[in-house]
């Protein structure tokens, strides 16, 4: 079971050197040589022990964390738990650090057969439904941001570990359980956060709680590297539950990533991920590469992008593969988890781009029928497929501001400029959204995931030197 923060490492590497992500790391994966053995997967399995049959979801505040967790935790038969109802239920009984209550945490069966969690605090128990909106998150935010604090939730959490399967909600869920299988920070634009939180119980965002849970020192609000990135703004909570449900099944080993590839013949299994020829509608991600391009370069190509399309994203495109270095496309020098900043005009420019199945579903015509992707071309023609796929993406900007470009600047500036620009921006929420920031390609990948966290609208170009 890969622990390890991958960026730390070359890229896609855990500390066994196994892959992280798309193959599992304990050791029975695919490895090179792989090729050509189409059909191992069926009945392939690494047995997954107990205790790292946890899963992970993070997010920022309304993004429908504990609707996922329960929908997910349902769909796969295990126990779901929630971090912040541990806060909540402390913020309700006014805890303090003199009273220091006892802190249980259990489950209780639901009608709808779901193990739900049981909080106990003294002798007052809460459930869900008594802690749901934003009534008591002040008080939990500030009790959560104490250290102290934090330990003893941490442990009763821990405590909460049984046999069987566990996904976890919640800030910092993946510190709280750093053996997960699968951590997820699910996201969704501010607006329809908004409107979801809205339809919980009529209250707003509260910008000045996702600000705090940002900015504090301890467990913040961020993508932990490794995380999944899942945004959710389009998808219906199913699409979101049966996705992240395929993931866990890649994680674990039960099932491959597929890329379905266009100009590919025949189904190859390559450093892992399986291909199969375009059009196959179980694919978890469409790869559109130019007319005529050689299957060679086709699977180097399919096999760059699911080291990205495995970590989220809506759209990839990762960049020149050189023919002598297919392991080191631009977008694995980051270790990305999406590229979504990358502009339509770059990615038109590439003319190869991936697409996960479920941005193609959202494009579907209105008689039911899927795209039909080809390679752009330098002057994509409004309303085709293609138009209509990229347009999909809810990334494609429809306004700029522009903050000083940073590109020459060391990772330790480059950070305290994005800090300050960030500030200003999140401070103005009048102010335009969207950041074109310049980076080179030596950013520290630990301040490219920080910066998704802290302003996950902004359009993000990378420039100098690829490769
Ligand atoms: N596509 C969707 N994905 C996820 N949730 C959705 C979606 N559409 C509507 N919702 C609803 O949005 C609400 C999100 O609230 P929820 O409490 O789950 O969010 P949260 O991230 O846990 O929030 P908080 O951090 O404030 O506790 C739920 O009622 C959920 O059913
Ligand atoms: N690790 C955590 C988790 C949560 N909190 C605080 O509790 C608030 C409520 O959490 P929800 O996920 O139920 O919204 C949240 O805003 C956090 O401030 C925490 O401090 N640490």
């Amino acid at each position: 079971m890969c622990q390890g923060d991958a960026v730390a490492r070359r890229p896609g590497e855990c500390v066994t050197g196994h892959r992280a992500g798309w193959w599992p790391c304990s050791g029975r994966g695919a490895r090179r040589g792989d090729e050509g053995r189409v059909g191992a997967p069926a009945g392939w399995r690494t047995p997954v022990t107990a205790a790292a049959r946890v899963i992970c979801v993070d997010g920022p505040n309304g993004v429908g964390k504990t609707a996922v967790a329960r929908g997910l935790a349902a769909r796969l038969g295990w126990r779901w738990l929630s971090v912040g109802m541990v806060y909540r239920a402390l913020g309700l009984v006014g805890a303090t650090s003199m009273s220091a209550p006892e802190i249980v945490v259990d489950f209780v069966r639901a009608a709808d057969g779901v193990n739900d969690p049981v909080v106990r605090v003294g002798d007052q128990t809460f459930t869900e439904g008594k802690l749901a909106g934003s009534r008591t998150a002040n008080a939990a935010a500030s009790l959560g941001a104490s250290a102290a604090w934090q330990t003893r939730v941490n442990a009763a959490l821990r405590g909460a570990l049984r046999d069987g399967g566990l996904v976890v909600e919640g800030r910092a869920a993946r510190e709280i359980f750093p053996e997960a299988l699968l951590a997820v920070y699910l996201w969704a634009d501010r607006a329809e956060r908004a409107r979801r939180t809205a339809a919980v119980d009529g209250s707003a965002l509260d910008p000045a709680r996702e600000s705090g849970d940002r900015h504090r020192a301890l467990e913040a609000l961020r993508v932990r590297p490794g995380a999944l990135v899942w945004n959710s703004t389009r998808f219906t909570m199913g699409t979101t539950v049966a996705t992240l449900a395929e993931r866990v099944a890649i994680a674990s080993g039960e099932r491959r990533f597929t890329l379905a590839v266009s100009g590919l013949e025949r189904e190859v299994l390559r450093d892992g991920v399986r291909c199969v020829p375009y059009g196959a509608l179980d694919a978890d991600a469409h790869l559109v590469t130019p007319r005529g391009t050689e299957p060679g370069t086709a699977l180097r190509s399919a096999v760059a992008h699911a080291d990205v399309l495995v970590a989220g994203s809506d759209i990839v495109s990762v960049g020149t593969i050189r023919g002598a270095s297919p392991t080191q496309p631009l977008m694995d020098a980051t270790r990305w988890p999406a590229n979504r900043w990358l502009s339509s005009d770059w990615l038109l420019q590439h003319r190869h781009f991936a697409v996960p199945r479920q941005v193609v579903e959202l494009c579907r015509d209105p008689t039911g029928a899927l795209p039909t992707l080809t390679a752009p071309s330098a002057t994509v023609s409004p309303g085709s497929d293609v138009d209509r796929v990229l347009r999909g993406a809810w990334w494609i900007p429809q306004r700029l501001a522009v903050v000083p470009a940073v590109d020459v600047l060391p990772p330790r500036q480059f950070q305290g400029r994005l800090a300050q620009a960030l500030h200003l921006a999140q401070s103005d929420p009048e102010s335009a959204s969207l950041a074109d920031v310049r980076v080179s390609r030596g950013l520290e990948p630990r301040t490219a995931l920080w910066f998704l966290a802290a302003m996950p609208e902004s359009l993000l170009s990378i420039s100098g030197e690829e490769g």
